[in-house]
């Protein structure tokens, strides 16, 4: 069966850039939350983020025109139960996710794919919660959606080949490129980006080094795009620390033992850059470091 309609939930960071890019790419797009803020928020956003690719002429006025109008929003989750492909973008929390999936459950068409864009979360367990196990998959996009050309596809214990092989044709219809990762916590890419950036908490805790740093040794040093501080914001440190749980808890090791400042800064509330304040303060003209 062919996909072209598909039910975003959570308009986040993720959501919007999910959205954006099914979008662009032909696909209607039914997008729901919990909040019509957000809602509001993301659809803001994509026409923003379709403005830069129109300006650097990656798309035409165009273009951007019909990928808006294929962009529908709803704060009935049920609503999305007609389309054919659901990718829940949630908060990394567990309980919500398997709860969206339950609330869906009675709503969908038999031949619904259901996926996960989960950063860390057993794809396997939150699919044996479902009625179609088979037809479940890990769907994992990278942030900023519409720039990051990987996409994890996690296959569960239980999911079936022709499953795999209709996300695979999605990702190509996308022009976006698949990496094929086993289920296990935080895949590949949070199984070595994650550490590696609870190691930088670690290392400013200790004092090893400040905020700026760090960040900027990585940068100039190892050649990184952004810092790994930098990076953790632009991630939220929610979802960071959430991906270090997992890790810590599902292969009980040690070395994935989330840094106490981590833990703090989100104790705090202090998100990163959708709180406006992380490692870095952003309320200003230029981020300033928090430490
Ligand atoms: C946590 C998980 O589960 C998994 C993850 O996602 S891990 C995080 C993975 N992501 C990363 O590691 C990102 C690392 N950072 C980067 O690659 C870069 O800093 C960045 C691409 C985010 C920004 O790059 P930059 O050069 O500093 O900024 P900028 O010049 O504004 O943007 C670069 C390009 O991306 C485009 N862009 C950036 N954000 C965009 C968005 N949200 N939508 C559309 N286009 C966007 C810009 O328009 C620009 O386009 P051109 O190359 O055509 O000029
Ligand atoms: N941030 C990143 O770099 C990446 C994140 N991911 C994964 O993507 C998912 C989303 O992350 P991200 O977009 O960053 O998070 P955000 O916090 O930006 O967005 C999550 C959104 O989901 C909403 N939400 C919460 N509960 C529900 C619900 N029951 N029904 C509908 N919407 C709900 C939230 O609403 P409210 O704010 O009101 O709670 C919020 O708008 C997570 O699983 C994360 O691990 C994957 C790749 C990269």
């Amino acid at each position: 069966m062919e996909i072209t309609s598909v039910g975003i939930v959570g308009a986040g960071q993720m959501g919007n850039g999910i959205a954006h890019v099914f979008a662009l790419a032909g696909f209607d797009v039914l997008m729901t939350d919990i909040s019509q803020d957000a809602l509001d928020k993301a659809v803001a956003l994509i026409d923003r983020n379709l403005d830069r690719q129109l300006s650097r002429g990656k798309i035409s006025e165009e273009d951007k025109a019909a990928a808006l109008k294929r962009i529908r929003t709803t704060l009935k989750l049920t609503d999305l139960g007609q389309t054919d492909l659901i990718i829940e973008a949630a908060t990394e929390r567990e309980t919500v996710k398997q709860a969206i999936f339950e609330d869906l459950q009675p709503h969908l068409k038999p031949t619904t794919i259901l996926t996960s864009n989960t950063s860390s979360i057993s794809i396997t367990r939150l699919a044996s919660r479902t009625d179609r196990p088979e037809k479940f998959m890990g769907f994992h996009f990278m942030n900023p959606v519409p720039v990051m050309q990987l996409v994890e596809l996690i296959r569960g214990i239980a999911t079936d080949d022709a499953t795999y092989q209709a996300m695979l044709k999605v990702v190509e219809k996308l022009g976006k490129t698949a990496a094929s990762a086993e289920d296990f916590p935080a895949f590949i890419v949070n199984r070595i980006l994650m550490p590696m950036i609870n190691e930088a908490v670690y290392t400013l805790y200790e004092g090893v080094g400040n905020v700026r740093s760090i960040d900027e040794s990585l940068k100039l040093g190892a050649n990184h795009p952004m810092g790994p501080l930098e990076l953790a914001d632009f991630i939220g440190l929610d979802t960071c620390l959430a991906i270090m749980n997992v890790l810590h808890e599902g292969l009980a090791d040690t070395k994935y033992r989330p840094c106490p400042l981590l833990t703090k800064y989100v104790e705090a509330g202090w998100l990163g850059r959708k709180t406006s304040r992380g490692f870095y303060d952003y309320r200003g003209e230029v981020p300033v470091p928090t430490r």
